[in-house]
């Protein structure tokens, strides 16, 4: 009898005891078809919140099949699993597991179903306790799966794409399909082929449509050509969140090596704005609170994170921006003092390391640990400019120079004016501008370049602190971009991790300096009158160093006093002390004051 028949007769029954069946469908022929079309695209549909109950019918039915079968086999489903398991949780990652939690459980999955198939192959699938064990463990590893964020995201894309062809229809753009679709944070983001005959332009004038239709907020659809630059593709960006709503917290480093890009923060369409610094120079500009320091502690929570560059940085608002970063620094200077002679020694090290590489026959210095890159950060470029105007020479050596032998400047100012920037090289020397907010319009041009306020670069428009223009050799058009935010507990988190991570200058860098050090006469400051050796001629500071040390007296030398004899920074001094009293040549009297060990003194 057909399905239909049985159908008919069961309502004729249903009426005769008084009930009225409730679908009517008039051609009883299609009611059979519809109901089972419906459960079947319903079972469909929701196919990812069923997918436990799917797991779970089939062990059931493979274990019932097997346990007929080959009841013997369970052994190899046993390792199987296993196997499988222990390949989740360790390469977990490359099928795109990204989180530990997420290997985890896949682990615990597989090994919990493979536990079950092994028993019901051995003893039946409606042996005791098994199928209580089924429904319980299913239940209860089911949850996680339901409540998975990202899985619930990728489901409600599914459903959205699946309507394309309808939504399509309905804007004008009907034949396109979409290919590839992927979730992330911020939303989604899908590549679409596009009918012969329609381009990328016809996608952007039916923007408005696509939100309507995908019932997004206003402005949360990005249209952009894909990586090919195909021009029969495109990628819809479809934003669940405005990235550039709130503050964004940092992430932590993006990179762990110079030789990669750094990860300032999310453009608009919640795509990184990543730039490499290597052989490059760049240069920071905006206004007093547009978000300019915070932009230079992203560099530096990335730059701190690298063992294959060394720090120095030059403050002279008397440290209060770079200080927090003291431990990871390799030598800050505070005083136009310091700032020149640090400013000199760069130049000896540029000069030194071009002269090792033309003797290797080598062109450029690759960073290492051993041999890392130097990065100089300048806060606040324009006291310098100010405050000691003799430095220009040497600034504009490095910006001219520096790139070969990964020797790079980083710029920060508030204005960078001819007379901020020095008269040579530096400004057109550097190859990536970053904008934070500017007050005047023709302060876009001093930052990002001649010519850029005019193709639509409008730094004057940016209205939140944190928001940024970059232009880059990665970047060459208007994107606005927000730095991620480092909060002062975030950067003091970051100094603890990464000052253990921190290399020193490799030995052709620090012989330059020294050979530059013994030539010049050490600054004469006040503290310094009363300390012996200060008049005599500077000498190498691992030299000054010992000099001091060894003629201190029983209560030790204060490591300020060692800071200003030796012309090095602070965690110079103290890695030298450390190194020194790791060999047992220098012992700490008490915190702060050092002096050489008794066996050493004069
Ligand atoms: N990326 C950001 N996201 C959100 N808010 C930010 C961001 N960066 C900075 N801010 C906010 O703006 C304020 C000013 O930031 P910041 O001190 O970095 O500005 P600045 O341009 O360096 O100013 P100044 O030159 O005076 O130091 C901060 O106190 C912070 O609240």
């Amino acid at each position: 009898m057909s399905r239909a028949r049985q159908m008919r007769r069961h309502a004729r029954k249903m009426r005769r005891n008084g009930l009225q069946p409730v679908i009517v469908v008039n051609n009883d022929d299609h009611l059979p078809d519809l109901a089972a079309v419906v459960i079947g695209r319903a079972l469909w549909r929701y196919r990812s919140e069923l997918a436990p109950l799917y797991l779970a019918l089939t062990l059931v039915i493979t274990a019932t099949a097997l346990h007929h079968s080959q009841p013997t086999w369970w052994p190899y489903f046993l390792v199987t699993a296993t196997l499988a398991a222990w390949a989740l949780a360790v390469f977990g990652a490359g099928l795109g597991l990204a989180l530990r939690a997420e290997r985890f459980y896949a682990a615990t999955v597989t090994m919990a179903a493979g536990a079950w198939l092994v028993a019901g192959t051995a003893l039946g699938s409606t042996h005791r306790p098994l199928p209580h064990v089924l429904v319980a463990g299913g239940f209860v590893l089911a949850v996680p799966w339901w409540a998975h964020r990202r899985r619930r995201a990728k489901v409600r894309v599914d459903r959205q794409l699946s309507a394309w062809p309808q939504i399509a229809q309905t804007i004008g753009l009907a034949g396109s399909r979409v290919q590839s679709a992927m979730v992330d944070v911020w939303g989604w983001r899908a590549r679409f082929a596009l009918a012969r005959g329609q381009t990328i332009q016809d996608v952007t004038t039916k923007i408005p449509a696509i939100e309507s239709a995908l019932g997004t907020f206003r402005g949360a659809v990005r249209v952009h050509p894909t990586q090919d630059d195909r021009a029969n593709r495109f990628e819809l960006r479809v934003l669940d969140l405005d990235p550039h709503a709130s503050a964004i917290a940092w992430p932590g480093p993006s990179i762990t090596s110079v030789t990669e890009p750094i990860d300032l923060g999310p453009f608009e369409d919640a795509t990184a704005a990543r730039f490499l610094l290597l052989r490059r120079h760049a240069l920071i500009g905006g206004i007093a609170g547009s978000g300019k320091s915070g932009g230079i502690n992203v560099l530096m929570g990335n730059l701190t994170a690298c063992r294959d560059v060394v720090i120095w940085a030059i403050d002279l608002k008397r440290g209060m921006e770079l200080q927090p970063w003291a431990r990871c620094i390799d030598r800050l200077a505070t005083t136009p003092e310091q700032a020149r002679v640090l400013l000199r020694d760069a130049v000896a090290v540029l000069e030194a390391r071009a002269e090792w590489l033309a003797g290797q026959g080598r062109r450029v210095w690759e960073p290492t640990p051993d041999m890392p890159a130097l990065v100089i950060v300048i806060d606040e470029y324009a006291e310098l400019a100010d405050d000691v105007p003799d430095t220009a020479g040497h600034t504009d050596s490095i910006a001219r120079r520096g790139r070969a032998v990964a020797v790079t400047l980083v710029a920060a100012t508030q204005r960078p004016t001819q007379k901020a920037m020095g008269k040579g090289a530096v400004r057109s020397q550097m190859d990536v501008r970053v904008s934070f907010r500017v007050r005047e319009r023709k302060d876009v041009d001093l930052i990002l370049g001649q010519g850029m306020l005019t193709a639509g670069w409008h730094a004057h428009t940016l209205n939140a602190p944190g928001k940024f223009l970059i232009s880059a050799p990665e970047h060459d058009t208007p994107r606005r971009g927000r730095a991620y935010l480092l909060t002062d507990e975030t950067v003091a988190h970051a100094v603890t991790e990464h000052a253990s991570l921190r290399p020193s200058l490799d030995q052709i860098s620090r012989t330059a300096i020294e050979e530059a050090h013994a030539g010049v006469h050490l600054p004469v400051e006040d503290e310094q009158a009363e300390m012996p050796d200060s008049t005599e001629p500077a000498l190498a500071p691992e030299t000054a160093l010992w000099v001091m040390l060894t003629g201190a007296p029983d209560e030790g030398i204060p490591v300020p006093h060692l800071v200003t004899a030796t012309g090095m920074s602070r965690p110079w001094v103290y890695q030298r002390l450390r190194e020194l009293a790791d060999s047992g040549r220098v012992i700490q009297v008490t915190r702060g004051r050092w002096r050489a060990a008794t066996d050493h003194r004069q």
